[in-house]
């Protein structure tokens, strides 16, 4: 490619303003598309990332780019649908938002699959908190594609030392990853908020990372792709760190304070929330056991609390660790 690669970032949250620096940082010529009508100017669009300004590089618009070499779709999961109607088939298409469509049971590629049968489609996850990557704090992710050499190409495009981007020909994996690693977080937040201790925690993502390869296996993902960056390492961040908005969630249930408060209190999206119940039915359709995403989905739903929610999970059969 002669001139620099232009990519499309869609939508104007922490992530997608994030990825859009790192589009630029990569010497890409970026287009931010915003959803909110009139004057976008960065002005708008940082605060949600205070302390980092847009490069000139990056144009902001609520006017959808009719010219792509990439497009990144970097929405809220339940909004991927009704986005990704206004977006032009111009380009490959790369969904970065995790999670799975709650009226369908779909994962973003499925999604975007039916919407657009004939465009090259791939998925970017991995643990990547969105005020680091824009900071150019050093992080990694995956890009998945059923293509491996296209994998690669696109990743490329947006690949710096500093935001290391690995291939990979999984993307069902990757996804499985990606929505199932905020459920567990709010389990893993709803451990430490009822001060069951760090041991527990620690067993909760290790038991989980069991359940999320049976997943996987079952939706035709490889099992071996949750122990990549897109399973394990994301587990790692978002069911430790503090700045995760599903672990901050399940802090605040496992404190005691009702679901739907906590997560009206919540700045952001907490993709977990809408994702356990489909997840769960997913798993149901599949015959996968899921006890983790189960009883998340119940506390979520307020049919058990916290007390309920341990006996659960310490009153299963204690079998071989790797049966
Ligand atoms: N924030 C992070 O650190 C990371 C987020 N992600 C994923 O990226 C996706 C987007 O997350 P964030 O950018 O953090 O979200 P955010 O909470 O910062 O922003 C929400 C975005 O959704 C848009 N939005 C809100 N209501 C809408 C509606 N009714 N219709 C259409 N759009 C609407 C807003 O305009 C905004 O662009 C999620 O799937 C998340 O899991 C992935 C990696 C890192
Ligand atoms: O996906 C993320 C980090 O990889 C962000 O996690 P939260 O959505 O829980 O903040």
């Amino acid at each position: 490619m002669t001139h620099s690669a232009r990519i499309a970032v869609i939508g104007a949250g922490a992530w997608g303003t994030a990825l859009a620096l790192q589009a630029a940082r990569a010497g890409a010529e970026v287009s931010l598309w915003a959803r909110t009508p009139a004057t976008m100017s960065a002005g708008r669009v940082m605060p949600r990332l205070p302390g980092h300004a847009l490069p000139p590089r990056i144009t902001v618009s609520d006017v959808m780019p009719r010219q792509a070499d990439l497009i990144l779709l970097a929405c809220p999961m339940q909004h991927l649908r009704t986005i990704a109607r206004s977006v032009p088939p111009c380009a490959p298409l790369i969904a970065c938002c995790k999670g799975v469509e709650e009226a369908t049971g779909l994962l973003p590629l499925q999604v975007l699959g039916e919407m657009f049968p004939h465009s090259v489609l791939g998925v970017l996850s991995g643990p990547n908190f969105a005020h680091e990557v824009a900071a150019g704090l050093p992080a990694a992710a995956v890009l998945a594609s059923a293509d491996r050499t296209q994998a690669r190409r696109l990743a490329d495009l947006l690949t710096t030392p500093t935001f290391r981007l690995y291939a990979s020909d999984d993307p069902t994996g990757v996804q499985v990853g990606g929505a199932a690693k905020n459920v567990v977080a709010i389990a893993a937040g709803a451990t430490i908020g009822a001060k069951l201790g760090e041991n527990a925690r620690a067993a909760l993502i290790t038991r989980s990372i069991a359940e999320l390869s049976r997943l996987s296996h079952a939706l035709g993902g490889r099992p071996e792709t949750l122990s990549g960056l897109a399973g394990i390492g994301d587990l790692l961040l978002t069911c430790t760190g503090a700045a995760s908005r599903n672990y901050r969630l399940g802090l605040a249930i496992g404190q005691g304070t009702p679901a739907q408060q906590a997560a009206d209190a919540l700045e952001g999206v907490a993709e977990g929330r809408a994702t356990a119940p489909a997840l769960l039915l997913l798993a149901r359709q599949h015959g996968v056991s899921t006890p983790v995403i189960a009883t998340v989905a119940s506390l979520l739903a307020g049919t058990i609390d916290m007390e309920d929610a341990s006996q659960l999970l310490l009153s299963r059969p204690v079998g071989h660790e790797f049966a």
